[in-house]
């Protein structure tokens, strides 16, 4: 008989695994922050002794959902700009409100808000790109959520970084201090195509092999984007990243609308994963990612949000049914991306791209305890015939109910238990009549 921390006992188990099964009346043993063993609930007493058992009668327990692409901080920026194309919205919107407003505090108090969204919408762990990551990393730290910091890189100052170099050395010093972090990540964040020199490229290559690390990039975004490399450099951004040697199994490649079936190839031969982003790609009115064309490629894909000042929020449900409907009506293909290769986008194939599938994306023995309680007896999922069709096509984020990160409960019964809300709103509020 082994003593354990905790055993979540629950209606259905979703672990999103090779064998795509659905366990019923199952329980997830838990011991120092790791699932050790999952098995029938009426076998719980056979081999554990602990002193707290949950039972959730009406849930499905899954993996943590991974948003993959965000700007967390951004989330401050929310609804400042809408129904704008991205460079109308960058150049005249959002770069002139960073210029004026980013810095430690800005980014620790957007933080704060993106993370107890993100949590209390069943998201443990987020990709990060964003300016002031230090101050982002201490939230995350004291949140308990889990994530992946960007190194942010790109040619133009702001007031975290005066040029390339600058980036690259505050990118180090991040790294070098949450090297040995349980839950935060870093990777390298060069902007995209359009704000990265092919010399800034290169030295992030060597670094990134060096160090053994992801990067991740935005890479055709927008029909303009393709355009203006056209011009510049008198080809795609994508041949362009090719010739430099940035696609392999390191990249993340975020968003990519604009590709023809010759990119898609070479996109599957060189091993690259794709962020897509399926809001903020509507509501910037930027394309359609071909995800059913790249999932046949066997193209590792992804889900992210992207930031709140472009979708207007970091709701993975949201994103989850947007991604497959989209991938359908895109594809004109009503079997394209089925609900379960949706969830496994946004968990298992996220933790793959950034690296970490070892130790999250799926519950499975061994792997952190991230998983979220999704409550599916309400009217919304009812009557509940297949549970990977209720939590695509029917749930909302507020089905969610309680939130483990590396087994430490992060929101019980809707409730956080590390970030405290109403100051959080105050604070937002605060800097909104400045921005404002
Ligand atoms: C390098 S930090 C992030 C940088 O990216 C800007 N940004 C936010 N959303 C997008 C997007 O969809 N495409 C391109 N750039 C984006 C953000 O404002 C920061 O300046
Ligand atoms: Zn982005």
């Amino acid at each position: 008989m082994k003593n354990v921390d905790l055993i979540l006992k629950s209606r259905w188990l979703l672990p999103v695994d090779a064998s795509r099964s659905l366990l019923e009346n199952h329980a997830l043993v838990i011991h120092e922050g790791r699932i050790v063993d999952i098995l029938p609930s009426a076998d719980i007493a056979l081999h554990y002794q602990c002193q707290q058992i949950l039972d959730y009668p009406n849930h499905c327990l899954m993996p943590g959902l991974i948003n993959n692409h965000t700007h967390s901080p951004m989330s401050l920026f929310r609804g400042l700009a809408d129904d704008l194309p991205l460079m109308t919205w960058l150049n005249e919107h959002i770069w002139p409100a960073e210029a004026k407003f980013i810095g430690d505090a800005f980014v620790e108090a957007g933080s704060k808000l993106a993370i107890a969204e993100m949590l209390r919408g069943g998201t443990t762990c987020f990709n990060d790109m964003y300016f002031f990551p230090e101050a982002t990393a201490r939230v995350v730290d004291s949140s308990g959520i889990r994530a992946n910091l960007g190194m942010v890189v790109l040619e133009f100052p702001t007031a975290w970084a005066r040029d390339a170099d600058e980036y690259l050395l505050k990118g180090q010093q991040l790294h070098d201090h949450y090297r040995n972090h349980p839950r935060i990540t870093t990777s390298y964040a060069p902007h995209a195509p359009y704000t990265v020199s092919n010399k800034t490229l290169e030295a992030i290559i060597v670094n990134a092999e060096e160090m053994d690390l992801s990067i991740q990039m935005h890479i055709h975004e927008t029909a303009d984007e393709i355009d203006s490399s056209q011009q510049q450099f008198g080809m795609r951004p994508l041949k362009r990243l090719h010739q430099l040697g940035l696609l392999s199994p390191r990249l993340t490649a975020v968003h990519m609308t604009q590709l023809t079936e010759q990119e898609i190839t070479l996109c599957a031969d060189t091993g690259i994963h794709i962020a897509h982003c399926p809001e903020s790609n509507m509501k910037l009115a930027s394309g359609f990612c071909p995800v059913a064309q790249l999932a046949e490629h066997g193209i590792n894909i992804t889900i992210g949000t992207d930031g709140a000042a472009s979708n207007n929020d970091l709701d993975m449900f949201s994103e989850l049914r947007q991604t497959a409907l989209l991938a359908k009506a895109v594809a004109a293909n009503p079997s394209a991306i089925p609900a379960i290769e949706a969830i496994e986008m946004a968990t298992i194939n996220a933790a793959r791209s950034m690296g970490i599938d070892n130790s999250t994306g799926s519950l499975e023995t061994g792997k952190a305890a991230d998983i979220i309680a999704v409550n599916l007896n309400e009217l919304e999922t009812q009557p509940c015939y297949d549970i990977t069709s209720q939590l695509v096509y029917a749930c909302s984020r507020d089905k969610v109910t309680d939130v483990w990160v590396a087994g430490k409960q992060l929101m019980k019964q809707r409730q956080l238990t590390t970030l405290d809300v109403h100051q959080i709103v105050d604070d937002a509020r605060q800097w909104a009549s400045q921005i404002r």
